[in-house]
């Protein structure tokens, strides 16, 4: 369960058992005719993959190079959340669970997790944190038509670290017949494995979507970075592409010093947090420190083993883009090319934005577009005059 120096399981003895029962799960479910036949059919007809590569001409007339976008945000719900969450649902309900338990801080894993819940007819409860109930109010609205019972979590920061830590807190005590389904590639191993290898339907699909618009494979993939689920899912299938540059972006936050971030990997320190070792945002006494970020999504101190290691062995590069920076590629690209991304997908748009001159001129960038923008147009109507 270890991805170089980082990842682990260091869990409470208590929650060992239903981590090995997961375990065992993904060696004798997954691979079975039956599950893949299954998820395969959910995937297709239920969440709407493949999802289509879209090319920017407005963009790329702008930028110099081709700019591709991979639309997770196309899928139902509105995010890439539901490819790992219906591959864990399934997977809990061959184990025989009957509740399926998730944290949530952008709600797009909530609703994920509650859509997955519904359509499996599983019960479903959500821990997302009393702020991000707050300003992603309308995730909350539909994780509870489709029937999940949402936690606010007042303590600690009230946002995803906290939602996290409660998550864990009720599955130690309701390990029978529940599942907690991570929502993002960090936790207690196996979590960051299960979720790259459900994520990695991205990067499998647009690697081979590139070869067959561009007839190539890109110059440079990039994706934003929270926890790291839709990145590793998008940058694993090029980890062995030596000639592709692999770019994770994390939230820089306001920008201004010593401001609270969620850039663990620029900022950061090796430590252990909801119960993997990784790059963290903590003290000197290991006391995690409070993160921040415009985009609920991406506000979390730590971040998945894997990208801690890929980082440390420098095959992904990891860059940084603050809040106004993602707001502003919010709108450009809305007015630019008419999709609306999600604050969180901004990051990634910011990115190539900013350092466009540092892309190959005439090459070919693709970037993962998460999520849609829908869940932030509350956000943004401050920043925007709407
Ligand atoms: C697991 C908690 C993170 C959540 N969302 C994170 C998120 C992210 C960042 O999460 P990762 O892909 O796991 O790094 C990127 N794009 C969108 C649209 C997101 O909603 C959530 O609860 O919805």
């Amino acid at each position: 369960g270890y991805f170089g120096n980082f990842g682990g399981r260091f869990v409470p003895e208590a929650l060992r058992p239903p981590l090995m029962e997961l375990e065992e799960a993904m060696a004798t479910i997954m691979p079975s005719r039956e599950y893949r036949d299954a998820l395969q059919d959910l995937l297709v007809n239920y969440a709407g993959r493949e999802t289509p590569l879209t090319f920017c001409p407005h963009l790329s007339e702008k930028l110099g190079f081709r700019l591709w976008l991979k639309r997770e945000d196309l899928l139902h719900t509105g995010a890439h959340k539901i490819n790992n969450a219906l591959g864990q649902a399934l997977l809990a309900k061959m184990m025989g669970k009957t509740h399926l338990i998730a944290e949530t801080g952008a709600g797009q894993h909530g609703v994920a997790t509650a859509t997955a819940a519904a359509r499996l007819k599983m019960d479903c409860t959500i821990f997302m944190g009393a702020e991000d109930v707050e300003r992603q109010s309308m995730n909350v609205m539909r994780m509870k038509l489709l029937g999940a019972r949402v936690f606010p979590i007042e303590n600690g920061s009230r946002t995803l670290k906290d939602a996290i830590n409660e998550a864990l807190r009720y599955w130690i005590s309701h390990q029978e017949d529940t599942l907690y389904c991570f929502g993002t590639a960090a936790g207690p191993h196996p979590f960051p494995t299960l979720v790259r290898q459900l994520q990695s339907v991205i990067g499998t699909e647009a690697r081979a979507q590139m070869l067959e618009r561009a007839g190539r494979l890109p110059d440079v993939v990039v994706a934003c970075v929270g926890g790291g689920s839709n990145a590793i899912g998008m940058l694993h299938p090029f980890v062995e592409d030596e000639g592709v540059r692999l770019v994770g972006v994390e939230a820089g936050g306001t920008g201004e010093p010593g401001c609270y971030n969620s850039a663990p990997i620029n900022l950061g320190s090796p430590g252990v947090l909801h119960g993997h070792v990784t790059m963290l945002l903590q003290d000197q006494d290991g006391q995690i420190q409070p993160s921040h970020s415009i985009s609920a999504g991406l506000d979390y101190p730590g971040v998945g083993p894997e990208h801690s290691h890929l980082a440390e062995i420098g095959r992904v590069h990891y860059g940084v883009i603050c809040d106004a920076s993602a707001l502003n590629a919010f709108q450009t690209l809305t007015q630019e090319e008419g999709i609306i991304p999600a604050l969180e997908s901004s990051h990634a748009v910011a990115w190539v934005l900013d350092h466009a001159d540092e892309l190959p001129a005439g090459g070919d960038v693709l970037v993962n577009l998460s999520g849609r923008g829908d869940k932030d147009l509350g956000i943004v109507k401050k920043y925007l005059n709407l």
